[in-house]
């Protein structure tokens, strides 16, 4: 059977003390209520990171240059309609301040807290990545 395959890219936005940034998906979107990475679809004729970008600063009204993003791993994830693939980028600096403008709920989180919040099932293989890079850096 073959299957849609959709680029989604998402951002590991990390503060100075190592914490990742969630942010809770609205109500009335698919998978609503579960925490997940600021990011989105990246739309025809659009490279990964200006998507990225975009979906920043329209999710949270922060301004991200795209050398700020860092390559860092990727989710492949089978779902009902669709196969999601999602390359995830670190993120460590942007200016302005992070302000939800979808309504969103937002956390910073401890790596080894991530699993405590409740994430579509692609994310929980990243959860695992950045905790394992997390404590490799102590
Ligand atoms: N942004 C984001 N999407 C994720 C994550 N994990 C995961 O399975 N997804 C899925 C949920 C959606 O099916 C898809 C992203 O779609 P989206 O609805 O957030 O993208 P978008 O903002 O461009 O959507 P739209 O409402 O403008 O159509 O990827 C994640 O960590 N971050």
């Amino acid at each position: 059977m073959s299957q849609r395959l959709l680029l989604v890219v998402a951002a590991a936005l990390k503060d100075e003390t190592g914490r990742i940034l969630l942010a809770q998906r609205p109500e009335g979107k698919q998978l609503a209520g579960l925490w997940e990475f600021p990011g989105g679809k990246v739309d025809p004729g659009e490279t990964p990171e200006a998507a990225l970008a975009r979906e920043l600063h329209e999710e949270l009204s922060i301004v991200v240059k795209e050398e700020a993003l860092k390559p860092l791993t990727f989710a492949s994830f089978t779902y009902p309609d669709f196969h999601l693939l999602m390359p995830l980028y670190g993120c460590e600096s942007w200016t302005g301040v992070i302000h939800p403008r979808e309504g969103q709920a937002i956390a910073w989180v401890e790596p080894a807290r991530l699993r405590d919040y409740p994430a579509p099932p692609a994310d929980l293989p990243l959860f695992d990545w950045l905790l394992e890079q997390a404590q490799a850096e102590l």
